[in-house]
């Protein structure tokens, strides 16, 4: 109990000190200017507190009438200037350091060079619920404002109603119950939410399936449009439900320490009152009540506070997972150079790799041996195992078992940074960066993004030349419906503008090319191929560089160096087109069943 209580105290210390530090980062001079404004906002409350009995005695007493009259409107005018003023500090200070949070958190998401965080399910259901925590990471500045003038606020009514009897000292104790609970309630709520988490993720999936153009097609065409809302709908209303049971045994809670803060501070005042030991002036009566209802207002905000603490602090406790995952990736010892040119290639020896919770590996037992300046083809049917291999030579992952050895250092010991410098890929889900042509192209090399030669070069090597000329305003074109004046290029459009990505670096040691023409027929894809083949020979004779070729079809890629027939995660069989038809084994027989269909 003591354990939790401390563990949870040094949470809230910490998530505060994120806080300071995140509210810092964002603008300096506006978190100074709003800690000042706190400083005089409770000096002034300090300092009307203390002369406010002298002011109401010389009122009621008749004496000085007019000097507390002015008092007293001096103290109204100050305190709304200063609540306007620090309303507008707070809320634009909470606002930079919301959007200085989100861009942390981004960073913080793209920092691992690997993609097993990404496309781990626990892991994004935290980033869900943290974007949606946002305003409560970016609200901890007010929190802590807030909690700060409220606590000289309530030292500073103890310290006068205990001048009047010290009966009044009793207050703090009924106010207790009010606020631990606040803190337990709000616990409740995050565990809620955390629950709730993968079901509002699918229900936002739901949503942004039903506003994708792309997808718009299918679920009008299979008239899917009500199914996809009822599910939506469903999921919403679960989710509806769990929380209101957790948010009704809350308020339950609530209420019931806020009955027991009402019984005492009732009872404390009537025992103040009539206490016979004291006789009090109409002053101290008055002060007396206005005191006890600051203080009741001051307890409805303090069990405000602490719970937007609590929410506050679950949201730092997620944002400082997803910034651990990020420091893990940093604290990287993997600061070998990558080759200069390859001499030897790349060779897996006895890898497995076995994605997060998944019952069986996806690749095992796999020994291959990739040459220096080869072209690579992976085959196999859907399922087998080819993606995987690529995203171990490419360092998007890390074998589970096993090595992947660049030139015989292992690729795990090369800083990630230098072997991105020096790979490139097309993917079939690759991405639409709604950026002008040039730069779309571009940001294959980012250095060289806006270089119109190089860029033209590398469309020239995708065999889209043509598409330069295809729009008035050539490279300067800005593609997609993001722009009011862009234009929306088709899916060949948009597939050899990614290919052109993958073919811009000048150097590169790997090029991978994962079935980014799946969606053309086998002969143009052959002849796509063919044509990659071409330009990877002359990349090759200047690097060593390997170019990997991934389809599911066998006569696309006949041309390769080396084929690697992938099945179940294992490599069947390997060799060259005309070994492996001599072989009589599966390649021989999926050929010649697909050459059959394509003739
Ligand atoms: N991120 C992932 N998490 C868990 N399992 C995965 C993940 N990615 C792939 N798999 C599983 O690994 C196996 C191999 O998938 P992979 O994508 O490598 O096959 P593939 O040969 O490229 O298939 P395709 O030709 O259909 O693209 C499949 O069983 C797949 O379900």
């Amino acid at each position: 109990m003591t354990a939790g209580i401390l563990t949870r105290g040094v949470d809230v210390l910490s998530a505060l000190r994120l806080a300071a530090q995140a509210a810092a980062s964002a603008n300096r001079r506006l978190a100074v200017g709003v800690g000042v404004l706190a400083v005089v906002g409770s000096a002034l409350t300090v300092a009307v507190a203390l002369v406010s009995q002298e002011i109401v005695d010389s009122a009621t007493t008749g004496q000085a009438v007019l000097l507390a009259a002015g008092l007293f409107g001096a103290y109204a005018i100050a305190t709304l200037c200063l609540e306007w003023l620090n309303t507008g500090l707070t809320t634009t200070l909470a606002e930079a350091t919301d959007h200085w949070l989100e861009s942390t958190l981004a960073r913080c998401v793209l920092a691992p060079p690997g993609l097993d965080h990404v496309e781990n399910s626990e892991y994004q259901n935290q980033v869900h619920v943290l974007l949606n925590q946002r305003g409560a990471l970016g609200g901890t500045v007010n929190t802590v404002v807030g909690a700060t003038t409220l606590a000289v606020r309530f030292v500073v009514a103890e310290v006068l109603l205990a001048r009047i009897s010290p009966v009044l000292l009793v207050f703090p104790l009924f106010i207790v119950p009010t606020i631990a609970i606040s803190g337990r309630t709000q616990r409740l709520l995050s565990r809620s939410l955390t629950a709730v988490a993968e079901r509002t993720r699918l229900a936002t999936m739901f949503f942004q399936t039903a506003s994708d153009p792309a997808a718009g097609r299918e679920l009008r065409v299979y008239g899917l449009g009500p199914e996809v809302v009822r599910r939506h709908t469903d999921l919403l209303l679960e989710v509806d439900e769990e929380q209101w049971a957790a948010r009704l045994k809350s308020s339950l809670l609530e209420g019931a320490t806020w009955a027991f803060f009402a019984a005492g501070l009732v009872g404390a005042i009537f025992f103040a009152v009539h206490d016979g030991r004291a006789q009090h002036s109409p002053a101290e009566l008055l002060l007396l009540f206005v005191l006890a209802a600051q203080i009741a207002g001051q307890t409805k905000t303090a069990s405000f506070v602490v719970g937007s603490i609590g929410r506050q602090t679950d949201a730092f406790r997620r944002y400082r997972h997803v910034r651990d995952v990020a420091d893990r990736y940093r604290g990287s010892s993997a600061d070998a150079p990558a080759p200069d040119r390859l001499e030897h290639g790349i060779d897996l020896v006895d890898v497995e790799l076995r994605y997060a919770g998944a019952s069986e590996p996806a690749l095992r037992g796999v020994s291959c041996h990739l040459p220096a300046g080869a072209t690579v083809a992976l085959v196999g049917p859907s399922g087998a195992g080819k993606s995987s291999l690529v995203k171990l030579l490419l360092g998007l992952y890390e074998p589970t078992a096993g090595s992947v050895n660049v030139d015989g250092v292992p690729l795990s010991a090369i800083d990630h940074g230098r072997w991105r410098e020096r790979t490139a890929a097309a993917f079939q889900d690759f991405t639409r960066f709604e950026l002008t042509l040039l730069e779309s192209v571009g940001v294959g090399d980012l250095p060289r993004s806006t270089d119109e030669v190089a860029v033209a070069g590398a469309l020239r090597r995708a065999e889209a030349g043509s598409l330069v000329q295809h729009w008035d305003d050539g490279l300067q074109t800005r593609l997609g419906r993001s722009h009011a004046d862009g234009v929306e290029p088709s899916e060949g459009q948009w597939q050899k503008v990614a290919i052109a990505r993958a073919m811009l670096r000048d150097a590169p040691l790997l090029t991978v090319l994962d079935e980014p023409t799946a969606s053309l027929d086998a002969e143009s894809e052959y002849d796509l191929f063919h044509a990659y083949r071409r330009s990877a020979r002359d990349r090759a004779h200047r690097t060593g560089g390997i170019t990997v070729l991934v389809s599911h079809r066998f006569v696309t890629v006949r041309d390769a160096d080396l084929i690697l027939v992938i099945d179940g995660g294992r490599v069947v069989e390997s060799g060259t087109h005309d070994e492996l038809v001599r072989l009589g084994g599966r390649y021989a027989r999926l050929f010649e069943t697909q050459a059959g269909e394509y003739r």
